[in-house]
């Protein structure tokens, strides 16, 4: 059935995604997702947001078609869209994703989201546990393509590799095959730990069903988390990334997430105009 959707997008340090916020019941095929994602057969997003008016919950996709349980800077988009549209009062609320509630703060530029904390950690031996009270991390190692990684892999509500010894001349080649090992069944984001000191560390991405982007909320979260943990930094950092800086803190090991949201487009997506046949070549 035709659809027309009328949508928003909205970027955050580079990592675009597109919102429909929905009057009526919607719900999108992956094949949807993806054709509304296209770089040039549709508007282009790293992924898509999808709420119904009047609910402060949210629906997280990849531009792959999946679905994800958290985007930092998807949550931070969905937040500063229902302030601007009046959806919500006052400065602090709480919005929903399928990880969890999440707590907000507005202070009239920037919003700041409560990310949680780290859920469990991944061991080569015995897979994914639950976090250890003590939170300490072990860094492993892994063979891909021949080329030796370090690595932590945390879940904080989505799963995430973070890789201590890579370039990010590497991203590119090594980010897919690590985004697929084995190892992750439901697969990975990865970020490429460049640099780090007391005050800042750096990451390149490559995100599960997105690929590479500029930035990522919940990378950051994680590659801040175990650099932490690891006594790479201190526990307030900014975290660069090739689109820009988002400010993080720990607080009772609680990750608080503070960055920049642009409006930039609305429209409205004609369904049966997408080119399903062309990105399913
Ligand atoms: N861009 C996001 C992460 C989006 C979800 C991720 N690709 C996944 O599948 O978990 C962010 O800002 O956190």
């Amino acid at each position: 059935m035709m659809q027309q959707l009328p949508f928003r997008k909205y970027q955050a340090l580079g990592n675009d995604y597109i919102l429909i916020d929905s009057q009526h019941t919607c719900s999108l095929s992956e094949e949807t997702i993806r054709a509304i994602c296209h770089r040039t057969y549709g508007v282009g997003a790293d992924g898509i947001l999808l709420s119904f008016t009047g609910l402060r919950t949210v629906s997280i996709y990849n531009s792959d078609g999946s679905e994800a349980e958290k985007s930092g800077n998807g949550l931070r988009i969905f937040a500063y869209h229902l302030i601007k549209t009046a959806a919500v009062e006052g400065d602090h609320f709480t919005i929903c994703c399928k990880a969890g509630v999440h707590a907000v703060y507005w202070d009239g530029q920037k919003v700041t989201i409560n990310m949680g904390s780290m859920r469990s950690v991944f061991d080569i031996d015995s897979g994914w546990q639950p976090a250890p009270i003590s939170k300490s991390l072990k860094p492993q190692s892994f063979n891909i393509d021949g080329k030796q990684f370090e690595f932590v892999a945390i879940d904080i509500g989505n799963p995430h590799c973070v890789v201590l010894n890579a370039s990010l001349d590497d991203l590119q080649h090594y980010g897919p095959l690590i985004e697929n090992h084995s190892y992750f069944k439901d697969r990975i984001n990865v970020q490429f730990l460049h640099q780090w000191d007391q005050k800042a560390i750096g990451i390149g991405i490559w995100e599960r069903g997105s690929g590479h982007t500029l930035s990522s909320g919940s990378s950051s979260c994680a590659a801040f988390y175990v650099a932490h943990h690891l006594g790479f930094c201190s526990d307030q950092v900014e975290v660069n990334m090739e689109g820009g800086q988002l400010d993080l803190r720990l607080v009772e090991d609680d990750i608080w997430m503070s960055g920049d949201v642009k409006l930039i487009a609305s429209g409205t997506i004609y369904t049966d105009e997408l080119a399903l046949e062309a990105i399913n070549e």
